[in-house]
């Protein structure tokens, strides 16, 4: 049977996570594309507890009064860094149109990883914990743009206003033409590139190095 894309690699590549080394590895989307895959559930809870409280550091300052994360992998994030802030609750953007999400304020995004538009919803009856407020996006990874440039503007659609955006890791720099002037927003804890075919195998493409 013929694979609709390449192998994965066995290449990894190590990253500072803000004082935790990680070995990503190295995994093809496409015949000359490769990302440094951050599956954060598959991490252990020492890393989230680590991540939550460096972002939580970071965020800090800018005071935010609520976290807002996005499903699936912006879960953990959003938890982790809310229990490190010392805050409560916390606002989950959905995925998957639930039964009770019929009226959900909605946003389309297209993710590096995933095929097709996808929708963002919102609760509606989470708006009331946004409305007025001071409130910081998170999620594990910002690479294209979409997904974040998706919760600000439905942060904004429920009134809130967006004081910070906190990533684990920027990826490249797609992301700061989808996301203009907002691309001030983001707080990361590091960067990784993205990969390119070389006669040794994935190589970090000098553009989206640094
Ligand atoms: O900047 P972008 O190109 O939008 O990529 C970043 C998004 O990609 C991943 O989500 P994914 O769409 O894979 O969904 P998942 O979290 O449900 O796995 C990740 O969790 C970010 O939300
Ligand atoms: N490197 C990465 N790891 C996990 N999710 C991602 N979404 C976009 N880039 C990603």
């Amino acid at each position: 049977m013929k694979l609709p894309l390449p192998a994965a690699s066995d290449q990894t590549w190590n990253v500072d996570v803000d004082g935790r080394e990680i070995d990503l590895p190295i995994v093809p989307i496409s015949e000359d594309l490769a990302i440094a895959l951050l599956m954060i559930i598959d991490v252990g809870v020492r890393f989230g507890e680590h991540v939550g409280a460096r972002l939580a550091e970071k965020l800090r300052p800018h005071d935010p009064e609520i976290i807002v994360g996005t499903a699936t992998l912006g879960i953990p994030v959003a938890i982790e860094t809310t229990r490190a802030l010392g805050l409560d609750n916390y606002v989950i953007l959905q995925k998957s149109p639930k039964i009770h999400l019929g009226d959900a304020l909605t946003q389309t995004i297209t993710s590096i990883t995933s095929t097709g538009d996808q929708r963002l919803l919102l609760d509606r009856r989470a708006v009331p914990l946004l409305e007025g407020r001071r409130v910081a996006v998170v999620d594990d990874v910002v690479a294209s743009g979409s997904s974040l440039k998706g919760s600000i503007e439905l942060v904004r659609q429920a009134g809130g206003t967006v004081v910070a955006a906190g990533v684990i890791l920027t990826e490249a720099r797609d992301w700061e033409e989808t996301l203009g002037a907002d691309a001030e927003l983001i707080v990361p804890l590091a960067h990784i590139p993205q990969f390119s075919r070389g006669p040794n195998g994935w190589e970090p493409d000098p553009a989206t190095f640094r």
